[in-house]
């Protein structure tokens, strides 16, 4: 089987959230192919951390994994825990018939906060899943023996609808070549190895190892790189205050190009002049952060949305590929 579902940009392009049918209800998903959960607000999360939110009632057609519970949290402080149920899945048309669906019994106020967001799919390997006592797949790895080519492709946009497709390559939703280079899969994350990058035509030194991440807003790259790029934007700070890096929302934002697998690809200025960082609009706050702390390069939506990247596991060695939009 193949299917494609929209991926639909929140507020700023802050995350992307698709329809899912999980036991016959319709709830909107962030696709994250930084983690490996899926789990969803359910009839189970209290009321007080679940207005707004659509909610999976596994008393419709799910099947209790009695005694099996979840508990993830993620780098951004954000968190949830539940309970588990095997059920129907369904993605662009593309069925799991029995896929594991982690019903939320406690959400972190981000999610409770966010109701347009009413779970999280995981893409990354399962070896991250969260499941005890037995660990579970994630809908691809579900899915991947029954699907046309072992692979899924994500192509985001900047402020409108973009697609995920599973079991094969549209070759219209990308122009030049796609160039593919092999995956470090020992950490659960999609993650390479990126090489030079440029502002101005002037290096701003290595990249180095990075994940693909789509449940992350921006870019988190190595602190040299970050302070070598804010540099050429006059009036640049990086603000304790605001959290990272700011500058007049009238600078001139250079585009950011980032060679890989020998290919260089450019992220425009106008994704890295992200949203305003006050009130007053007057300082606008930077889509590229400095990795501080993370240990790695953390690729998301702000570079994803100028890319077509191929989530490849047809061979046994993993890869990625990456194509201009
Ligand atoms: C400092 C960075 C902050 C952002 C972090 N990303 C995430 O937490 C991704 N995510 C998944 C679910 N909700 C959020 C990565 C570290």
């Amino acid at each position: 089987q193949s299917g494609s579902v929209a991926a639909n940009p929140e507020q700023y392009d802050e995350s992307y959230l698709c329809p899912v049918q999980v036991g016959g209800q319709t709830l909107n998903l962030d696709f994250d192919t930084g983690s490996a959960d899926l789990w969803v607000f359910s009839t189970l999360t209290p009321a007080s951390e679940s207005t707004g939110h659509a909610k999976y009632n596994p008393k419709t057609s799910g099947k209790a994994k009695s005694g099996y519970t979840w508990n993830i949290s993620y780098g951004d402080n954000s968190g949830a825990s539940g309970t588990v149920y095997a059920d129907k899945v369904v993605v662009g048309g593309v069925t799991a018939t029995s896929q594991a669906v982690e019903a939320a019994t406690s959400v972190s106020t981000q999610f409770m906060q966010d109701t347009d967001n009413d779970g999280l799919l995981g893409l990354a390997f399962s070896t991250i899943n969260t499941v005890q006592p037995q660990q579970q797949t994630t809908f691809f790895d579900t899915v991947k023996g029954t699907l046309a080519k072992k692979l899924f492709t994500v192509d985001l946009k900047a402020g409108t609808a973009g697609t995920y497709d599973f079991g094969y390559i549209d070759n219209s939703k990308y122009s030049g070549t796609i160039t593919y280079v092999p995956v470090k899969t020992t950490n659960g994350f999609w993650e390479f190895t990126a090489g030079a990058a440029t502002a101005n035509n002037r290096s701003l030194g290595s990249v180095g190892d990075a994940i693909a991440d789509t449940g992350t807003t921006l870019m988190y790259l190595p602190t040299a790189v970050t302070s070598a790029y804010y540099a050429q934007i006059s009036g640049s700070t990086n603000s304790a205050d605001a959290g990272g890096y700011i500058f007049p929302c009238d600078a001139d934002v250079p585009d950011f190009h980032i060679a890989i697998g020998g290919k260089s690809f450019t992220v425009p200025g106008e994704y890295i002049n992200f949203t305003p960082a006050d009130n007053s609009g007057e300082q606008c706050f930077g889509g590229i952060q400095p990795n501080t702390g993370i240990g790695f390069t953390i690729l998301g939506d702000v570079f994803l949305k100028a890319m077509f990247v191929v989530f490849d596991q047809t061979t046994s060695a993993p890869r990625l590929g990456f194509a201009a939009q």
